[in-house]
């Protein structure tokens, strides 16, 4: 037999794998390999996560397992993190739980008690110095260089100290009467049933107002309630923050201003406007416009603390509200650049709006949604908030008016009114406290002499995730419904009702605390009464009305639901 004659080359090509073969054999390897490595990652970071005893009786903050090397919760986190979070909330008993955010530990804290002490801290201990500045920067366009930096640093106490304009009286008071005045005088024309859009209200316009004649002939308004809102309570509280003639210069601005809070943690990553990212060119285009529009007015304030004629545009800045004023002397003590007031500016502009006016819009939508509730606060507010009809003079019609509005009422003696506002920002918000750990901290997860002690510590991140807690059965009977009297108490011997904010802190706290929470308290309840006041609202084509979903943004939720409601005068308002 011809030795080279052999079947050899026939069995090895019986063995052979073909390319796709190769291909698919690579292909399992891989996923074989991927999935090993998960599994291996899942083992140890459950092994590694539990939580240990470590320094003075603590222990450590157990870690919730995860799949992925590195990136550990990124995933989740981005696509579900309500879900996660609330799933580790029922897990995570005692009040804490960590995250590995691409291999940085995240402490999450949930526990009332364990959140308020952690807020509390010295800055030498746990602050948010750093994301304080980036958000200046990245978001408001503060000048990112070394010396507008210094000046920063050394207007924090200075800054803080204005702010005491915004939370205590005489000034408080006069802004929330400022606001006042400007809403009685608007309240009326919320809707004016003009035909012609030249003819309408800012507010109308942008929510797309028109005059329907429902088939019982009724004449109504129907509008899109989230814009109508927003924009009528923006461009009747910000005269007291910031003056009428910025708000009548600019009447985009809040447009604007809108934009710029969608587009808020686009701003926030820093990216380039030239990426090929629309939210990102957006957002930034946005925000030009507003600092242009804050700078303009910082010049004009300029201008007329030098002793010069600032224009025509800016004849009635004597009412530009008392924190913008100090806020004006501590610039110029310390030589800010125009840009740097307006960059600061701008930020206590988008804090003022971004958060009250949406709120307000929840209020509204549970209680149009429930008319016994409806009833019940106009009882309530009626004697402290006087919408009246004036008589028909000449045979002109007068449209109805708030004679009287008594805001230290609506606060101390209408307690249905403050539990609705307090309900919702229990449900309608979702706050985030944040602060990098400077240095090692144990802290007990409850105010229980035994509770157990956890270290957090030097060099992780601590978030104090409010909403979790706002939303926790263990704390709120049926926590995802919008009650409107949860949170008023009757005490049991001298019948005295109160209302007050339990646990629930929407407002953050420590020293970063929202500096706008008691103007926003007051306006709250101011604008939800003259609303309801004067305002009879419905769904388009009548029926029960459907609460708008919620979106995730900086504090209080938006919706990308357009919420169309009939608007109609309210009846049967007392003649006078
Ligand atoms: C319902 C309405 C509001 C909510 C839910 C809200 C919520 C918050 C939250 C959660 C913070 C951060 C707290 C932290 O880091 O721990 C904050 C900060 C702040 N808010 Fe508000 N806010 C509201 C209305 C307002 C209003 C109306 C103003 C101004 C008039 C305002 C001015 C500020 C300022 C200046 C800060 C920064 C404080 C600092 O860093 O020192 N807020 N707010």
């Amino acid at each position: 037999m011809d030795s080279n004659a052999t079947v050899t080359p026939i069995a090895r090509l019986q063995i052979q794998p073909t390319a796709s073969q190769r291909l698919d054999t690579t292909w399992a390897t891989a996923v074989a390999a991927l999935l090993f490595l998960a599994i291996t990652t899942r083992f140890i970071s459950g092994f590694l996560g539990t939580s240990k005893p470590a320094q003075n009786g603590s222990r450590s903050v157990p870690m919730l397992p995860y799949w992925i090397p590195i990136l550990g919760h990124i995933p989740q986190f981005s696509f579900s993190p309500q879900r996660m979070l609330n799933k580790a909330r029922d897990t995570y008993r005692s009040g804490v739980f960590a995250l590995n955010l691409g291999s940085t530990t995240h402490n999450i804290v949930f526990s009332p008690s364990m959140g308020g002490s952690l807020m509390n801290q010295k800055h030498s201990i746990a602050n948010m110095d750093s994301v304080g500045k980036h958000v200046m920067t990245a978001v408001f366009g503060f000048p990112n260089c070394k010396a507008s930096m210094q000046r920063y640093d050394s207007a924090m106490d200075g800054l803080n100290t204005c702010y005491k304009h915004l939370l205590s009286d005489p000034s408080l008071k006069e802004m929330v009467q400022n606001t006042i005045d400007v809403t009685k005088r608007n309240i009326a024309n919320l809707v004016t049933f003009s035909e012609s859009r030249v003819d309408q209200v800012g507010w109308e316009r942008t929510s797309n107002a028109e005059t329907v004649t429902k088939t019982n002939g009724e004449q109504v308004v129907e509008a899109s309630m989230m814009h109508l809102i927003r924009d009528f309570i923006a461009a009747n509280a910000n005269p007291s923050l910031i003056g009428s003639d910025f708000v009548d210069n600019n009447p985009e601005f809040f447009l604007d201003l809108w934009d710029m809070d969608k587009g808020f943690k686009w701003l926030a990553t820093g990216l380039p406007a030239w990426l090929p990212i629309p939210q990102v060119w957006r957002a930034k285009v946005a925000r030009s416009r507003c600092f242009n529009a804050v700078l303009a007015f910082e010049k004009a304030m300029e201008t007329t603390a030098n002793g010069h004629d600032p224009g025509q545009e800016w004849q009635f800045l004597e009412n530009v509200g008392p924190v913008l004023t100090e806020r004006l002397k501590l610039y110029r003590q310390l030589d800010f650049t125009m840009d740097e007031r307006a960059a600061l500016d701008l930020s206590l502009l988008w804090a003022m709006n971004a958060n009250a006016n949406m709120l307000v819009f929840w209020m509204l939508n549970h209680i149009y949604a429930d008319k016994a509730v409806l009833a019940q606060l106009r009882e309530e507010i009626a004697p402290f908030v006087h919408a009246v009809r004036p008589k028909q003079l000449f045979n002109m019609p007068e449209p109805p008016r708030v004679d009287t509005f008594d805001h230290e009422a609506l606060a101390n003696k209408c307690p249905l009114l403050k539990s609705c506002y307090v309900e919702s920002l229990r449900l309608d918000t979702a706050p985030w406290s944040f602060r990098v750990m400077q240095d090692d901290l144990v802290l007990p997860a409850s105010r229980d002499k035994d509770a157990e002690k956890f270290l957090l510590k030097k060099g992780t991140y601590a978030h104090i995730a409010h909403a979790i807690h706002h939303t926790d059965p263990a704390y709120f009977d049926d926590p995802q419904r919008w009650r409107a009297d949860r949170h008023v108490k009757r005490e049991q011997d001298d019948g005295e009702v109160s209302v007050n904010m339990g646990t629930i802190r929407p407002y953050g706290g420590g020293h970063s605390m929202c500096k706008g929470r008691a103007f926003a308290q007051k306006e709250a309840l101011v604008f939800t009464a003259a609303f309801i006041s004067m305002w009879d609202m419905e769904p388009v084509g009548g029926g029960a009305w459907k609460l708008p979903g919620y979106k995730p943004a900086t504090g209080v939720y938006s919706t990308n639901d357009d919420v169309r409601v009939w608007i109609s005068r309210r009846e049967n308002l007392p003649q006078v």
